[in-house]
């Protein structure tokens, strides 16, 4: 049975961590990463529709905190192919009652582990080892108009990046935006 092991992210009923079988042998492992069907039968029947690749040279490079606004809000299902991240969603729903609470897991190539972030949460991640590469499926296509951002260092998320340092490597972009305080209602339940 290649099913998949699905639990949820701490506090998040809707952030699913994801555990796809890995068959090993003397050579070393295969693993159906992603089955429509596998995905369906443990209740996660999303469809996406385009593929993502980052690499990070430096250890302490944090990217995020990240979000699709709609018409091209998107669900991502992330892992790691090299190295390991500590990933970081945080729920950016206005009136649900964890609004701007995070939660946070280590996923790493030698855990296999993903992540199901479903729209209404804000992404990021800050990369534990040189060199590591994150791969990541979304819901909807990219939209730079519709991209959209939080704070990473927002006192009010209270986030702890375990960084080594004060200063990650950060795009500017990354640098600028909102606030959760100044966060527009893109997502409300
Ligand atoms: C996301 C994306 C970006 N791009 C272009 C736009 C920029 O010229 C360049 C780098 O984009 P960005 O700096 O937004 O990439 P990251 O900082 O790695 O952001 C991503 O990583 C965080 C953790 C996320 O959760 C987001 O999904 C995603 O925004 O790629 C595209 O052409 N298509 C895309 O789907």
């Amino acid at each position: 049975m290649s099913g998949i092991k699905v639990t949820q992210l701490g506090r998040f009923p809707d952030v699913k961590l994801i555990e796809a079988r890995r068959f090993e042998d003397a050579r070393g492992f295969f693993s159906e990463t992603y089955s429509q069907r596998a995905f369906a039968e443990a209740g996660i029947d999303i469809a996406f529709v385009q593929d993502n690749q980052s690499c990070s040279a430096d250890k302490g490079t944090v990217r995020g905190l990240h979000f699709q606004t709609y018409p091209f809000a998107q669900d991502k299902l992330v892992r790691v192919l090299r190295g390991s991240i500590l990933d970081v969603v945080v729920d950016i729903r206005h009136g649900s009652p964890t609004f701007g609470q995070h939660e946070k897991v280590v996923l790493s190539a030698a855990n296999g582990l993903q992540l199901l972030v479903p729209i209404g949460f804000a992404h990021g991640l800050v990369t534990l080892e040189p060199e590591t590469e994150v791969f990541y499926k979304v819901s909807n296509f990219y939209s730079a108009a519709n991209d959209g951002g939080l704070l990473w260092n927002d006192p009010a998320l209270g986030i702890d990046w375990q960084l080594a340092t004060t200063e990650p490597v950060l795009s500017d972009k990354d640098r600028k935006h909102p606030l959760l305080a100044d966060l527009p209602h893109h997502f409300e339940i």
